[in-house]
């Protein structure tokens, strides 16, 4: 089997939200290739954290996992617990026909406050999805043996829908030719090494080991590339009350360019001027911040709303593929 969802932009490309089919209910999920648990909010979240949300209700189809528990957090501290059920999800027509969904019964304050978002479908490797007493696969892993090809694409685009695509290549997405690199799987990320950074035709540092995550929103770089780019930012400055970089909404913001298997990629800089920092619209929160306390860099929506990505599992070595869009 094969098939598409839309990908639909949250304001400011906070994240993006595809319609999924669980246990016959049309929840909106945040796919996530950063982590591995499938969780929504449910008909057992307090109704005080659930309000504005889509909810699942297992009771319809679902088959209870007796016993079986999750609980994940995120490096924002944010994060959901909550019980296991099986049941069929269904993704642009891609069936699991026994999904693990994991119905919250506690989620965060931020998750709770963004009423657009009904949970998350993750897509890294499963093993570091979060149930026990028995870990559970992620959608992908679930029904990658009956895809036509074991790999799904992501197209994100800049304030418009764009695309997951499971099971084959749309070569009418990109442009040029796609690169592959190699994936290192011991951290459960789609996990590689990335090159040469500039902006401005100056050089910027190397990137180095990196995640291609689409549940994160912005690009957390190392702090020495980070403040090369922003070096060529005036009035740009580094502010523990926004906190991260901040620069003149008017500013000049440089294309930043990234070198992955020896070629060249481009984040425009209207990407990196990301949001407005405060009420005043005077100056704007960058979209480009420090992996600080992270050990790697994060590769979010900013950048990957400029490329078309294929993450592949069609051999045992997984790797990516990355085009221009
Ligand atoms: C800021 C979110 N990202 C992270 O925490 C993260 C980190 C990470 C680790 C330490 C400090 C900061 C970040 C490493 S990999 C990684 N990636 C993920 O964890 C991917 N899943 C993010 C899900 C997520 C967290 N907060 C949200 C709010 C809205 C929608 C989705 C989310």
């Amino acid at each position: 089997q094969s098939g598409s969802v839309a990908a639909n932009p949250e304001q400011y490309d906070e994240s993006y939200l595809c319609p999924v089919q669980v246990g016959g209910q049309t929840l909106n999920l945040d796919f996530d290739t950063g982590s591995a648990d499938l969780w929504v909010f449910s008909t057992l979240t307090p109704a005080s954290e659930s309000t504005g949300h889509a909810k699942y209700n297992p009771k319809t189809s679902g088959k209870a996992k007796s016993g079986y528990t999750w609980n994940i957090s995120y490096g924002d501290n944010s994060g959901a617990s909550g019980t296991v059920y099986a049941d069929k999800v269904v993704v642009g027509g891609v069936t699991a026909t026994s999904q693990a969904v994991e119905a919250a019964t506690s989620v965060s304050t931020q998750f709770m406050q963004d009423t657009d978002n009904d949970g998350l479908l993750g897509l890294a490797f499963s093993t570091i999805n979060t149930v026990q007493p028995q870990q559970q696969t992620t959608f992908f892993d679930t029904v990658k043996g009956t895809l036509a090809k074991k790999l799904f694409t992501v197209d994100l685009k800049a304030g418009t829908a764009g695309t997951y695509d499971f099971g084959y290549i749309d070569n009418s997405k990109y442009s040029g030719t796609i690169t592959y690199v190699p994936v290192k799987t011991t951290n459960g990320f789609w996990e590689f090494t990335a090159g040469a950074a500039t902006a401005n035709n100056r050089s910027l540092g190397s990137v180095g080991d990196a995640i291609a995550d689409t549940g994160t929103t912005l690009m957390y770089l190392p702090t020495a590339v980070t403040s090369a780019y922003y070096a060529q930012i005036s009035g740009s400055t580094n502010s523990a009350d926004a906190g991260g970089y901040i620069f003149p909404c008017d500013a000049d913001v440089p294309d930043f360019h990234i070198a992955i298997g020896g070629k060249s990629f481009t984040v425009p800089g209207e990407y990196i001027n990301f949001t407005p920092a405060d009420n005043s619209g005077e100056q704007c929160f960058g979209g480009i911040q420090p992996n600080t306390g992270i050990g790697f860099t994060i590769l979010g929506d900013v950048f990957l709303k400029a490329m078309f990505v294929v993450f592949d599992q069609t051999t045992s070595a997984p790797r990516l593929g990355f085009a221009a869009q």
